[in-house]
């Protein structure tokens, strides 16, 4: 079932408003049940243990060319009109064109593409040596090297010189042409949109790189490390799902999810200018304005909304390398709508997250966080992913609390002190 007629209308309201059953049903619909098992997969994290397709069956239709099916535009590049966005002057020059930040006018609502871009102070997870470590409005990101949430620090650690990569060749779309043995696993995970996962994996290995959002070392291995990674993931998501994807720098893994699940209503949510800008342009590329938006700003403001913008929330919040799972917990469980699930996406660290993070998730009114192993017999290693039901809704606890100690203890000081 295809919902690409989905509008910005099908995006609820506050995240802890909606009351009564859950849309989100606590199992997947999409395929049948795969073998779940609450141990621990080897890792999901490129490059440690990059999934690998289950062996050969026998020839394959070869490489998979990139030209995506009809209504996908042929060029990704073009002749954009409107205003340039300042941001876009630190850019590798000749890389991208700042007038397509906007794209073409009403294709991706504009409260969302204009968000508030200020960086969490607390943007450790931006990981080391980023290519797009400089926030728009914000303090420039520190990072967090070796922090547990990794798929991608290894990704942008590559590029930590845009201005390197933009003197480099533009990579060639055949870096990216689908190895034959991922070609039985991209099929069962994409379905009739393999054509469409081939013009993003381009996308990402062409512009992506260019612009340095990702390392031109990557662009072989974005199949295997990237696309079927995240699209494994997409048998945790209900049918007709809303997802938020949370830090989804150039895509990852919300394009790739809205691109294997026609029937989901995916937005993007990333503060950070030349990701937003690539996000956009591939969305308008893919031809996935109707299922897509693309949100500029941090989780904690897509959440709280502002006068432009209603307060988002979703079935389903995933996030890939983004933060540890009790920071990812206090900026994502305000998005998913109570009995809904946050899925973030971890390697071999989720059991040790969950060990050291679980108390915090469930003070901030998550169930117990458990691990889920996506894509079983598909690709190996399968994605190891870290579930957080919302089960309870809690109010900015922090804050009330630390103000009344702190009225309290005024109070209590200042009583000493007579
Ligand atoms: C390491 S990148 C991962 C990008 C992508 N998810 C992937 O797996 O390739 C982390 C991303 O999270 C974004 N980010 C960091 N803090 C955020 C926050 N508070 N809200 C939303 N996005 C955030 C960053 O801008 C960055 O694009």
């Amino acid at each position: 079932m295809t919902h690409d007629e989905t509008t910005a209308g099908a995006v609820s309201g506050p995240g802890g408003a909606p009351s009564g059953p859950s849309p989100v049903r606590p199992e997947p619909t999409a395929e049948p049940a795969p073998l779940f098992s609450d141990g621990i997969a080897d890792s999901a994290q490129p490059p440690a243990d990059a999934p690998r397709s289950g062996p050969p069956s026998g020839p394959v239709d070869g490489p998979v060319t990139s030209a995506p099916a009809g209504s996908i535009e042929p060029a990704f590049s073009g002749t954009p009109a409107g205003t340039a966005d300042p941001a876009f002057t630190a850019e590798p020059a000749g890389s991208v064109d700042p007038a397509f930040v906007d794209g073409p006018a009403g294709s991706v609502d504009p409260a969302f593409v204009d968000g508030p871009a200020e960086l969490d102070p607390a943007f450790a997870a931006e990981p080391a040596g980023s290519a797009d470590s400089t926030p728009v409005d914000g303090p420039a990101g520190s990072a967090a090297p070796g922090s547990a949430d990794e798929p991608s620090v290894d990704l942008y650690a590559e590029t930590d010189d845009p201005a390197a990569d933009a003197s480099e060749e533009r990579p060639s779309p055949a870096a990216v042409t689908l190895p034959p043995e991922l070609a039985e696993a991209a099929r069962t995970l994409f379905g009739d949109r393999l054509d469409l996962a081939a013009a993003y994996a381009e996308l990402l290995a062409t512009d992506g790189v260019v612009r340095g959002l990702i390392g031109p070392r990557e662009a072989p291995r974005i199949w295997e490390r990237h696309l079927l990674n995240c699209a494994a993931v997409a048998e945790r998501i209900p049918e007709g799902a809303t997802v938020l994807d949370v830090g989804s720098g150039a895509g990852l893994p919300g394009l790739v999810l809205a691109i294997a699940r026609p029937d989901l209503t995916v937005i993007l949510i990333e503060p950070l200018a030349r990701r937003t800008s690539f996000l956009i342009e591939a969305v308008q590329h893919l031809g996935l304005t109707k299922m897509v938006r693309v949100f500029r700003g941090r989780a904690d403001e897509a959440a709280a909304g502002s006068r432009d913008a209603a307060p988002l929330s979703g079935d389903i919040v995933t996030a890939r390398a983004v933060a540890p799972l009790d920071r990812l917990a206090a900026w994502c469980l305000p998005l998913v709508v109570p009995g809904g699930r946050l899925v973030a996406l971890k390697g071999a660290s989720a059991a040790d997250e969950i060990a050291e993070h679980a108390e915090a998730v469930i003070r901030l009114g998550g169930g117990q966080p458990e691990v889920r192993r996506c894509g079983e017999g598909v690709i190996e290693p399968p994605a190891t992913v870290i579930e957080v039901v919302r089960e309870r809704v809690v109010g900015p606890v922090r804050k009330k609390a630390a103000a009344k100690r702190s009225r309290g203890g005024r109070r209590s000081g200042r009583g000493r002190d007579r």
